[in-house]
Parts: C-alpha cells; structure tokens; sequence
C-alpha cells in the first residue's frame, strides 16, 4: 500500500487530490455532538493542503436512501472542518453535478471542499458493478489522485471506496495506517484472557462476526440491540426490543458451539425497559422500569443493560489481558440509558489490559460520556470496520489501496 508520504515525495502542488474521508458524526439536528471522525482526518486533509493541493474532501453520512435528502447534509460537517483546519473550506450542494464541478475548479492551491453526501447518489451504494463504475467514473473526472482516509467505511464495496481508487493513482492516508497498524496487533499475538464487548444498534451487521470471535474469543459480552435476539434464542420473550428473528437459528447454533468450544458468553441479567424509544429532541425523562431480562413484558423494549448486568459486566472485565469493545449498551444517547455504557467503558479504563474501543457511536459514547480518550489502549473510527479486520476479511477499501 503506497503513503501519502509516498505522495508528498512525488508533490501534490497543483494537483486535485481526493480524500475519502468518513465525516458520519453524529448529529442532533445540525448540530455535531462529537466531531472525533473529522479531528481524525485532519492531519492527512492538513498535510495535503500545506503542500499545496486542492483537497476534495468526499463522505457518507448516515443512511440515507440514494437520494438527497436535508437530514443526512454533509453541510455541517464541512463547516465543523473549516473551524478546525482555521481555513475556508468550499461547500458542494451536490457530489458530482454543477455544484461539485465549480466547487473544485474554484479550488487554489492548498484549499479544501467538501463534497455533498456520497450517499445521496444511488450509484454509490449500488450493488451493481455497472452503476457503482458510472458513478466511479463522475467521482474521477474531479480528481487527479485519491487518498483513502475513511477507515469507518473500508469495509464497503462502495464507488468512492472501492471502485475509484481503481481509476486513478491512489495512496493511503494517515488515519488508515495508524488503525491497521494497531488492529493488526490484535489479529496476530492476542494477550489472553481475551474478552470481546458486542452491542450497538446494527445488529444484523455484526453478528456474523461471532462466528469468527468463537474460534478467537474467551469471553464475548453481549450488550445493547444484539442481546435480545439471544434472548430469544434462549426461548425468552423480548417485547417491542430490536430482534433480528431470521438470525434466531445462527445465535442458537454459536450459543451451541460456545459451550463446545468452552467460550463464555455474557448476557445481561437485567434490563431497563419502556413502552417506548426515548424522546431524544427533548430528552424528556423516560422513567424506564428494570426487570429480569427472562421476563420482558408484552410491548415493553429493553434499551439499556441493569444495574445487575453493570456489575456483571465490569466483573467480567476486570480480569481480561485484551479488550475489543463495538456498539453501546443501550441508548446512551439519552441520560436514563447512558448507565450500562457508562459501566462498560469505566471498566475497560479500571483494567489493566490493553483496551480497543472501535466504532463511530462507541469512540461518540465514551467522550460524550466525559471520559479521557487516552485512557483507553487505542480508539478506532470504525465498528464494522475493525471487527471486520479482526476477522481477517478481505476489506474492499483496503484491497483497492493495495492494488
Ligand atoms: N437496546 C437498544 N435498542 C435500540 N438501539 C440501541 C440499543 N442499544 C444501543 N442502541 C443504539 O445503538 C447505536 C450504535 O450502534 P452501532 O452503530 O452499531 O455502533 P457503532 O457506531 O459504535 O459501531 C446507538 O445510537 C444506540 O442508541
Ligand atoms: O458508522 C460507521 O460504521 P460503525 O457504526 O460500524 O462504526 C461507518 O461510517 C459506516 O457506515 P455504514 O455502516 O452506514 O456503512
């Protein structure tokens, strides 16, 4: 995989350079309630830009449906680039129209814009090879060289990560080689005990990954919207709780194999529930009750682990040589379902092992939640990123990097 150091030897002045970054902060409204993925780009988008390129800045952010759509606007984030980088920073309306054109062909030396959202764009994460290459192809008219730096995303076979780096000369950014450089640690000489901490909301995205952790894993703690397909799984009612119900049968079978293979799993003992998700525009008291979690009332969701499982759940931390963390414990977002987060990440910092947390909302939690980032082993921009490289999968966003 070639550096932008690599780049920066060969000089960038003049040139168009194309940095995919990952701007998905999270939002409440316009406003950007942790700007760490943006922070994390800055020293490759700085860098450019010293040397004298014209930087187009591109992101996801979101999901939204292929189209545009205000809610999911970059435009924020662009604005939040601006105020860290202390420099005017261009602002497409669109990602490869009238707008991104002039944007670009308005750019100086050592200026920055900032594409619309990529995914406003149905080529971008179409499937097709066909209509994911047309896109590539309009991304590619705006740029002389591309820089991958959107570690969040690599794990997407998407235009402006797999397929544009193929049609011009491409390099990895810093972010990119200070994540692999890390993960890669973990992937070879693991310092056992080794727990894994799954939770988060994009259940369906990350269970599969379990299927891996069971050969590697000695212990995986599952919090958040994962825990109540395993509930299930063990026959239990889950109410009105996220519940991946096609998934029952694979979580039986590594509940199966865990006991085969002597890896424990943890479940919560306890969780708090409501008769619905939190109101988080006005963060209104949401007055959640705690119950067993074998006795989930009919229309009741469970949002956060109890305060049994806190307790659990530390305790089975506090022993561990080697910690990786995806996904909240509940919806930490809101302050009555912040405490199982909370517990998870004090305990990571009250052990002695060497802790990973990874993923846009898990790195958002622990600084939101007022805890000193340095004080965990490594801090990852990407949940299904990382977990995905744990597994040793191939990476789309990597592979093209590398090829
Ligand atoms: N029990 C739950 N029900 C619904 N959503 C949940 C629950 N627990 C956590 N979440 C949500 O999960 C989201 C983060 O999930 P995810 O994107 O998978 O994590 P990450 O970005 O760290 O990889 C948070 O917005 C949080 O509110
Ligand atoms: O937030 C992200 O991933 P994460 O929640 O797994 O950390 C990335 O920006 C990727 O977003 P996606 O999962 O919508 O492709």
């Amino acid at each position: 995989m070639k550096t932008i150091d690599e780049l920066l030897t060969e000089g960038v002045a003049g040139r168009r350079v194309f940095v995919r970054a990952d701007l998905n902060v999270p939002l409440d409204g316009t406003t950007i309630t942790d700007d760490g993925r943006i922070r994390a780009v800055l020293p490759t988008v700085a860098k450019l830009a010293e040397a004298g390129a014209r930087v187009v800045v591109a992101s996801h952010l979101g999901r939204p449906k292929g189209a545009p759509d205000p809610a999911f606007s970059l435009a924020p984030a662009a604005a939040r680039l601006g105020e860290l980088l202390g420099a005017d920073v261009a602002f497409a309306t669109d990602t490869v129209g009238d707008s991104a054109r002039a944007a670009v062909e308005g750019l100086t030396d050592g200026q920055v814009a900032v594409l619309e959202n990529l995914r406003f764009n149905a080529g971008e994460t179409s499937k097709d090879d066909a209509e994911r290459g047309a896109f590539a192809d309009r991304l590619a008219e705006l740029a002389d060289v591309y820089v991958g730096d959107g570690f969040g995303a690599v794990h997407r076979k998407h235009a402006s990560v797999y397929d544009l780096p193929a049609r011009l000369p491409h390099y990895a950014g810093y972010l990119i080689a200070t994540e692999v450089g890390v993960l890669k640690k973990l992937t070879t000489d693991v310092k056992r005990p080794y727990a894994v901490v799954l939770g988060g909301a994009k259940v369906s995205d990350k269970l599969g990954v379990i299927d891996h952790l069971l050969e590697k894993a000695d212990r995986i703690l599952i919090g958040g919207g994962m825990v109540f397909t395993f509930l299930a799984a063990q026959g239990h009612e889950v109410g009105a709780s996220l519940l991946q119900e096609d998934q029952i049968p694979v979580v039986k079978e590594y509940i199966e194999r865990a006991k085969e293979r002597g890896v424990e799993f943890v479940l919560p003992v306890d969780v708090l529930v409501a008769g619905e998700f939190p109101d988080m525009k006005t963060k209104a008291p949401a007055h959640p009750a705690t119950v067993a979690a074998d006795a989930i009332p009919a229309g009741q969701m469970g949002l956060d682990i109890g305060p049994e499982s806190r307790k659990l759940y530390a305790s089975k931390l506090t022993d561990t040589a080697t910690v990786f963390w995806n996904g909240p414990m509940g919806v930490f977002e809101h302050p009555d379902y912040a405490e199982g987060t909370r517990a998870v990440a004090q305990a990571l910092i009250d052990s002695p092992a060497f802790t990973v947390v990874g993923g846009g909302d898990s790195a958002a939690a622990v600084r939101i939640l007022g805890f000193d980032e340095n004080a965990f082993g490594h801090i990852s921009t990407g949940g299904g990123a990382s977990l995905e490289y744990l597994e040793g999968k191939t990476l789309p966003g990597l592979a093209a990097l590398e090829g």
